[in-house]
């Protein structure tokens, strides 16, 4: 529950110049009385296609008498293609029930949105050694009320209660094992399902821990909270996540490209060298073009000077690949597409954290705002 109508203005400015770059999928999820108008300003700032957008909630209900309630429906009336179900502010605050949350994540569906599923154990769960039992509960609630075939299209979001809004960070170890977990209650559904819904984590990431975070090899984006109210600090997020081919690599895959054709014709040219070569620019161009040593030196020169610039922008292109897949730790959600459903027995041999382990690896950090406007 953060920003205004200037906020929103604001905050789309502070990114339409700077999205292009990114590789990563952005889907914004405002307050839902200001959807409209963030739906508006990304139109009107070229984004319209580039982020999606999503409601903080929905009822389970269609319509009907629910004062102060908006349905699926409603939100894919206001524009958007996905809804968070299961926050943990919604099951701490308004009791949500892992019922309730799965009754949403199907109502989400049945209105043609993507749900994202959140699920995350509080403190006093980590403590008790309770947390992969917690999230595998939550998330298998869910799966078996709508079914593996229908929630092709989900996405899940683990948020330690402890971490949201706290400052205090999950290691990227303790975050890859609950994620790795939580893909392994996945898989014990459905293989295929496993290895395509994104798993993303939420919890007082920031620009600076959420490469760390995102390497993870089953953390697949963010769930982004109060970082996400400055723009700077989310483009840094979503640039964790990968960035497009810059415009230096465009100039320099371009400058190869001539090179290398360049070169191509200077070698041809050359193979019959001396007289050939002169003949190849007009009788009597030997010693008329080249200086009387003839046009083989300077050939043999210009063909030494372009084979050393191939070879010098083919490192620059090595060098600026190397440090965009440095930051690439995943491309974003990716496509999902509908899989067979077949229910099978939820392991229930996942190990839970030890307590010493877990207290260790709550790593204190500054205050984090809390907010409500995540990006992936
Ligand atoms: O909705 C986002 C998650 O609750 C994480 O929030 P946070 O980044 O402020 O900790």
């Amino acid at each position: 529950m953060h920003g205004s109508r200037a906020f929103v203005t604001d905050f789309v400015r502070g990114l339409e110049d700077r999205v292009d770059e990114l590789a990563a999928r952005l889907i914004l999820f405002p307050p839902l009385g200001y959807l409209p108008l963030l739906r508006e300003a990304l139109a009107e700032a070229g984004l319209a296609g580039r982020v999606e957008l999503g409601g903080q909630n929905l009822h389970p209900a269609p319509d009907g008498a629910y004062t102060g309630e908006c349905s699926g429906e409603m939100l894919k009336d206001l524009g958007a293609s996905w809804a968070l179900v299961g926050h943990s502010e919604r099951r701490q605050y308004a009791a949500e029930s892992n019922e309730l949350v799965a009754e949403k994540a199907a109502a989400a569906l049945r209105a043609g949105l993507r749900p994202m599923i959140c699920v995350g154990e509080s403190e006093t769960e980590r403590e008790a050694g309770q947390a992969v039992a917690v999230v595998t509960a939550q998330i298998n609630a869910v799966l078996d009320h709508c079914g593996t075939e229908a929630l092709a299209s989900a996405a899940v979001a683990y948020e330690p209660v402890w971490a949201i809004g706290t400052g205090r960070t999950a290691t990227p170890e303790l975050a890859q094992e609950m994620h790795a977990a939580l893909r392994g209650v996945l898989r014990s559904w459905d293989e295929s399902l496993a290895e395509r819904m994104p798993v993303l984590y939420g919890g007082s990431v920031k620009a600076a821990n959420a490469a760390g975070l995102f390497a993870g090899a089953d953390i697949d984006g963010g769930l982004v909270g109060g970082a996400s109210l400055d723009p700077t600090e989310f483009l840094g997020i979503a640039g964790a996540l990968g960035k497009t081919v810059s415009t230096f690599e465009l100039v320099l895959l371009m400058l190869l490209v001539v090179d290398a054709i360049a070169l191509a014709a200077l070698v041809l040219l050359q193979q019959g060298r001396g007289a050939d070569v002169g003949a190849a620019f007009g009788a009597g161009a030997a010693n008329t073009m080249f200086g009387s040593s003839g046009s083989a030196s300077f050939l043999t020169k210009l063909t030494v000077w372009l084979a050393i610039g191939f070879f010098l922008i083919s490192f620059g292109l090595a060098w600026t690949a190397k440090e965009r897949a440095a930051n690439m730790g995943n491309l974003g959600i990716p496509t999902v597409e509908v899989a067979a459903p077949e229910v099978g027995d939820v392991p229930g041999d996942i190990p839970a954290l030890e307590d010493a382990e877990a207290e260790e690896q709550l790593t204190p950090e500054t205050e984090g705002v809390d907010s409500d406007i995540p990006d992936l």
